[in-house]
């Protein structure tokens, strides 16, 4: 809780131990056959009513036995995780180097009277309700056609502006929410200071009936206030007029002063407050496309389950817990066995965005080398997060999981029913076998004998042999869903923010801020005032200085 190195901790230096004295016994194929509970020892359901939620995560695939998992836990004790969390939740602030709340959970918070947490910072309860209620009004008006663009037409194209958070989120939740989505509103996110995101974008765009929204945390950050700054340019070509701006350009921000000197009215700005970490905000008005898309009731809906996850995260003990669970067995592996990454692959193609979502997630909140009482860390901290929906990845990066030298832990992600049951379900079987098979064949691997009975004559190819070998013993969760609703959703993508928070708690870094965006931006400012004259350029490396002297060449 105090920033206290992990390595300290009397757990984590019994860990190293027993990574050092048991490894050779943590082998999955004996552990399964030695033990048939082990499914039922090392699996846990979260399920909830309203919304209806049911997850079951298995982990009985994990290089874990009891003395470990007990370890993990101790290490989650003495790192104070409980304490850690509650004071997440009481609004303490816990961000650190910034001074501030971690508040997100208070986005998807009912109010007091309805059941929710009571908490203690301002905008944290009644304000997130009057900004819900604008978002339901605008988004049902805009979706019923009442809304009207300058020439009286309704609005068929939203265009999301922003980056990172203000993108990564709604794209994804967007994405995988798109069966519910209203089919005849196109969605386009541009995020790219490349010109050519917005360029293309626009092309399938008509002015009289597009909807921009401007979404920016700070409403400081330069691709999107350059992307926002092109679009109205493009808008009023036509428009000509600067007050049908009001019908066309919404904007999600904290910074009031920013969006009026943009030209967006107050009126037309949803407000969200700096307790709302940009990797976290898909819960706060810049959730509003998603709210656009899927309506308010769906995103409702994502709250709901969002907050389900909350209440399992902060009342079920730590042995119980799917967040912890998931830390603690990331932690083994990322900080004992030497794993650099992570692999999330949902064997559902609504979630293809699941993982690019969690880069940010996981990797700009724990990308961190120092505690939060500044001490460099003599450990490693968050893993690389990558992966892809299922089969697509079977088929360009598995080989690397299965045979390659690397250890990558893997979560896989299912749903028990799928959403589009075409040809009597035959997509969906296929689908499952592979979700199923993955993980085994993970696990249990091919022994020498089996690939030399496979091979049987051939089998005095003894490099043929070897090259057929399958080591074995990677580590996997599985994760399985009934259905891809908005609910189910909320709570996988609650699950997993709080992952990330008790890993960061028990590494003892701040999770929530993100200093080391800040350096690459400093620079680039920098050089883009030299980028007009050659006698500009000065202060670089040579490699930098002659490569901004090619580009002022060619510019002539
Ligand atoms: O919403 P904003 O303020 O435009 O920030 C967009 C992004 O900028 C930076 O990369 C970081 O601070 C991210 O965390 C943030 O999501």
């Amino acid at each position: 809780m105090d920033g206290k190195p992990a390595s300290q901790y009397s757990a984590w230096k019994k860990l190293q131990q027993l990574h050092a004295s048991k490894q050779s016994q943590l082998v999955l194929k004996e552990l399964f056959a030695s033990d048939p509970s082990r499914f039922e020892k090392y699996s846990l359901n979260f399920t909830s009513s309203t919304p209806d939620v049911s997850i079951l995560l298995d982990y009985s695939k994990n290089l874990i036995d009891e003395e470990v998992l007990s370890t993990l836990f101790a290490l989650a004790r003495e790192a104070n995780v409980e304490k850690f969390r509650d004071a997440m939740f009481a609004g303490e602030h816990i961000n650190t180097s910034e001074g501030r709340a971690v508040l997100h959970i208070a986005l998807r918070n009912p109010l007091p009277a309805q059941g929710g947490w009571k908490i203690d910072e301002e905008g944290a309860g009644q304000p997130v309700h009057d900004v819900l209620a604008h978002m339901k009004e605008f988004s049902d008006s805009v979706r019923s056609g009442e809304w009207k663009g300058y020439t009286g037409k309704p609005i068929d194209t939203i265009v999301n502006i922003g980056i990172g958070g203000s993108d990564l989120g709604p794209v994804m939740v967007c994405e995988a929410l798109k069966h519910y989505s209203k089919r005849d509103l196109k969605m386009h996110f541009v995020s790219n200071i490349d010109g050519t995101d917005m360029a293309e974008v626009l092309l399938a765009c008509n002015r009289e009936t597009t909807l921009f929204i401007v979404a920016s945390k700070t409403f400081t950050t330069q691709e999107t206030i350059t992307n926002a700054e092109s679009a109205k340019k493009w808008f009023l070509e036509e428009a000509k007029e600067q007050s049908h701006v009001a019908k066309h350009f919404v904007a999600l921000s904290t910074n009031t002063k920013g969006v009026t000197a943009f030209g967006i009215s107050e009126s037309n700005m949803f407000q969200f407050w700096d307790w709302v970490g940009g990797r976290y905000s898909l819960w706060s008005a810049i959730g509003l496309s998603i709210c656009l898309s899927i309506g308010f009731e769906n995103f409702s809906e994502l709250l709901a389950g969002a907050h389900a996850m909350d209440k399992h995260f902060t009342s079920a003990k730590l042995e119980e817990n799917l967040p912890v669970l998931l830390a603690l067995v990331g932690i083994w592996y990322n900080d004992f066995y030497g794993a650099q990454t992570q692999a999330l692959l949902p064997y559902d193609q609504y979630m293809k965005k699941f993982a690019d979502y969690f880069q940010q997630g996981d990797m700009e909140s724990n990308g961190k080398t120092v505690t939060k009482n500044g001490s460099r860390v003599d450990y490693e901290t968050g893993p690389i997060i990558w992966g892809q929906s299922g089969t697509n990845g079977q088929h360009a990066f598995y080989q690397l999981i299965h045979q390659g030298t690397k250890l990558i832990p893997c979560d896989f992600l299912a749903p028990v029913e799928t959403l589009n049951p075409i040809s009597k379900g035959i997509h969906h079987e296929i689908l499952l076998s592979n979700f199923f098979a993955q993980p085994e064949a993970l696990a249990l691997g091919k022994t020498e004998e089996e690939v030399v009975q496979e091979l049987g004559a051939q089998s005095s190819n003894e490099a043929l042999v070897k090259s057929k070998i399958f080591e074995g013993n990677k580590p996997t969760n599985s994760i399985m869903f009934q259905k891809l609703t908005p609910g189910t959703l909320g709570s996988l993508i609650a699950l997993y923010e709080h992952k990330i928070h008790v890993q960061g708690a028990i590494w003892g870094i701040n999770s929530y801020d993100q200093m080391g965006v800040e350096l690459g931006k400093v620079l680039a400012k920098a050089i883009l005032k030299q980028l007009g004259n050659e006698k500009d350029v000065s202060g670089h490396d040579s490699s930098v200085r002659l490569s901004i002297l090619r580009i002022l060449s060619n510019n002539g």
